[in-house]
């Protein structure tokens, strides 16, 4: 439905371990921000990442991007996905490698529980290669917010996940 004009605060994560992981990576930040709707507000590091999820594969590159936007979540998330498939994104193994992933981490303060968009997303706060790029940029979000991590360094060691 409609949306009144709220600008929400969102933060994305952004993985890939698929083809020239940094050069989708730039693709993607570049293709977010072509379009209107979203204003860029910050960008992580970019992480070396051992893979998440039990499925043997290569490591990703992973960064977090915060933005402001005006879209409504499903239009963030149908954009998210257009970006993905240009960069030539076959869903083949759930948690599998792929090119390009783009996570909708949190849209402001938005509570949903829509299986297409689960928010804030269901499994952020367990992934090391999600809290240790945002904890940079938001340092006040994970580390004291709900999604409360007790030792981000650690959990980045038995993560593997390391800056580039
Ligand atoms: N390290 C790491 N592991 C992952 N497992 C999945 S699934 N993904 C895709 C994002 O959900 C990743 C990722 O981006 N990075």
């Amino acid at each position: 439905g409609g949306h009144m004009l709220i600008k929400h605060r969102v933060v994305l994560s952004l993985g890939s371990n698929l083809g020239d992981r940094l050069e989708n990576l730039q693709d993607a930040v570049d293709a977010l921000f072509d379009a209107p709707g979203l204003t860029f507000l910050a960008l992580s590091p970019v992480y070396e990442t051992a893979p998440w999820g039990g499925v043997e594969q290569d490591d990703f590159l992973n960064v977090v991007v915060i933005a402001e936007t005006l879209l409504t979540p499903e239009t963030l998330l149908e954009r998210s996905q257009s970006i993905e498939e240009s960069l030539r994104r076959e869903r083949v193994v759930r948690w599998g490698p792929r090119t390009l992933d783009i996570d909708i981490v949190q849209f402001g303060e938005l509570v949903s529980d829509a299986p297409e968009l689960t928010l804030p997303h269901p499994r952020a706060h367990e992934r090391a290669f999600v809290l240790v790029p945002w904890a940079l940029l938001e340092p006040d979000a994970v580390l004291t917010g709900h999604g409360r991590v007790a030792d981000l360094a650690a959990a980045a060691g038995e993560q593997g996940v390391t800056r580039r």
